[in-house]
């Protein structure tokens, strides 16, 4: 029976959209002492739909398939803290507030992901765009910050992105 087993990396990107929103007041940056080009910490932060992609075409390579393999889903581009924070703030057009906090305990400055396995594997490849990022998380976000704990304040049914980013303008 073919299995997949995943390990994610990074959880920061839902953080940033949720104070570009203004879900929550401010982010903290780990650090910006470290040996990269802004100071902060860089990671690959790959597209949940590349990822999405990237699983289904593993999973038909490996029904067909024999042994065990390991292969990272990434983009193989870092992108720093404060990129990635320039990205939503260029997406939706307001400042994310930030404040420079010490560097978390066992954090390393900078690591990305060699996805050459994949591509050869799986014909499968993600593109580095943390523009692309922004937008889709601030609409999900935004569709977020529409909730009550336990209630949905929506009148009608979430939509696609347009829908969201729609409704996210109308928030502003
Ligand atoms: O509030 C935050 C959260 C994260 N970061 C920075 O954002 C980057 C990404 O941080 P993540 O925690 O999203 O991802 P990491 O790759 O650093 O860490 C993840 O992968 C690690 C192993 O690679 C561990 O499993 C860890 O628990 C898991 O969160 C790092 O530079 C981190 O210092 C901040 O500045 N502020």
């Amino acid at each position: 029976m073919a299995s997949l087993i995943r390990r994610h990396l990074n959880s920061y990107v839902p953080f940033i959209a949720q104070v570009a929103v203004g879900r929550r007041e401010a982010l903290s940056v780990f650090g910006n002492d470290y040996p990269t080009p802004d100071g902060t910490g860089v990671r690959d932060y790959i597209h949940v739909m590349d990822l999405v992609e990237g699983h289904l075409a593993a999973m038909q390579v490996l029904a067909s398939r024999r042994g065990v393999g390991i292969w990272n889903l990434g983009t193989g581009r870092g992108y720093s803290v404060l990129e990635m924070i320039k990205a939503f703030e260029k997406a939706s057009g307001r400042p994310v507030p930030y404040r420079i906090e010490p560097r978390r305990e066992g954090d390393i400055a900078e690591c990305w992901a060699d996805p050459t396995l994949a591509r050869e594997a799986f014909d499968w490849q993600a593109q580095p765009r943390a523009g692309r990022h922004a937008h889709r998380y601030l609409a999900l976000a935004a569709a977020e910050s529409q909730r009550v704990p336990g209630y949905l304040t929506l009148r009608q049914p979430c939509g696609g992105f347009n829908d969201s980013a729609k409704r996210w303008q109308a928030l502003r």
